[in-house]
C-alpha cells in the first residue's frame, strides 16, 4: 500500500509501504494511483514527494507475485500519470531503486538520492527488459551509451555515479525525505 500525508504546508508525501523492500505489489500500485489522485485533487498541494518506508525506496517488481495471476493497476500508465502530473513530483531515493523501482523514479520530474543508495535496472539478470519505459526514459536522461551500459549489464550504480551520469539531481548524506521536500517546495 501507500500512505499519504501533507508536509511543510503544501507538499503531498506518498510513502510506499511493502516490507522488506517496498516492491511494486498490486496493493502498492493501487496505493500509488489512489494517493496521486488525492494529491492532485487537493488545491493546497503544490508539489509531491514519493519515498519508501524504512529508508528503502523500491526494489522493483514483487518477486512474491511472480507466477501468480496479474491483478491491480498496470505499472506503465501509472508512471505515465506521474510524469504527466501538473504538480512537480520528486523521488526521494534511499536504500535501493531497482528495476521497476528505478522506472518509477525515472517517471518523477526530479530525483534526490541518499549517498548510500544503489540504483539499477537488473531486469537483464532475470531474462527481462525494463518494460515500464525505463529503456526509453533512461537514454533520454543520460544518453544512449550510458543507458545501454546499465540496461545490458544490469549493474547497480552508487549515488555518486548516478549524480555524475545525471540520473539523480542531488545527493545528500542527511535525511533524503527532508531534502526532497525542500526541493519540492523550491520547484512548486
Ligand atoms: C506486473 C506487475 C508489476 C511489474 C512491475 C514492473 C516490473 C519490473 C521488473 C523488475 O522490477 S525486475 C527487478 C526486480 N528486483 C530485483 O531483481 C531486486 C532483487 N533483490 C535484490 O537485488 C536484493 O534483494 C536487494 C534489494 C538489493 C537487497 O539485498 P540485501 O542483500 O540487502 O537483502 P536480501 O537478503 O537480498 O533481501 C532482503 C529481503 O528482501 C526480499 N526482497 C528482495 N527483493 C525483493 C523483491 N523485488 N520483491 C520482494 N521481496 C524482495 C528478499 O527476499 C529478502 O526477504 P527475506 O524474507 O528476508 O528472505
Amino acid at each position: 500500500m501507500a500512505q499519504y500525508t501533507r508536509v511543510a504546508g503544501s507538499v503531498g508525501l506518498i510513502t510506499l509501504q511493502n516490507p522488506p523492500v517496498n516492491a511494486l505489489s498490486a496493493m502498492v500500485r493501487q496505493g500509488i494511483v489512489d494517493t496521486m489522485e488525492r494529491a492532485l485533487s487537493a488545491p493546497e498541494v503544490k508539489s509531491l514527494v514519493i519515498c519508501g518506508q524504512k529508508e528503502t525506496f523500491c526494489g522493483g517488481a514483487d518477486i512474491r507475485e511472480f507466477g501468480t495471476k496479474m491483478s491491480g493497476p498496470p505499472l506503465i500508465p501509472l508512471i505515465h500519470a506521474i510524469e504527466a502530473s501538473t504538480k512537480p513530483v520528486v523521488a526521494a531515493i534511499e536504500g535501493v531503486a531497482l528495476g521497476g523501482g528505478l522506472e518509477l523514479a525515472l517517471g518523477c520530474h526530479y530525483r534526490i538520492s541518499h549517498s548510500k543508495a544503489k540504483l539499477g535496472l537488473p531486469e537483464v539478470t532475470l531474462g527481462l527488459l525494463p518494460a515500464a519505459a525505463g529503456s526509453q526514459r533512461l537514454p533520454r536522461l543520460i544518453g544512449v551509451p550510458a543507458a545501454l551500459d546499465l540496461i545490458t549489464t544490469g549493474r547497480h550504480v552508487t549515488a555518486a555515479e548516478a549524480l555524475q551520469l545525471g540520473i539523480v539531481d542531488q545527493v545528500t548524506d542527511h535525511s533524503t525525505v527532508d531534502a526532497a521536500v525542500k526541493f519540492a517546495l523550491s520547484v512548486a
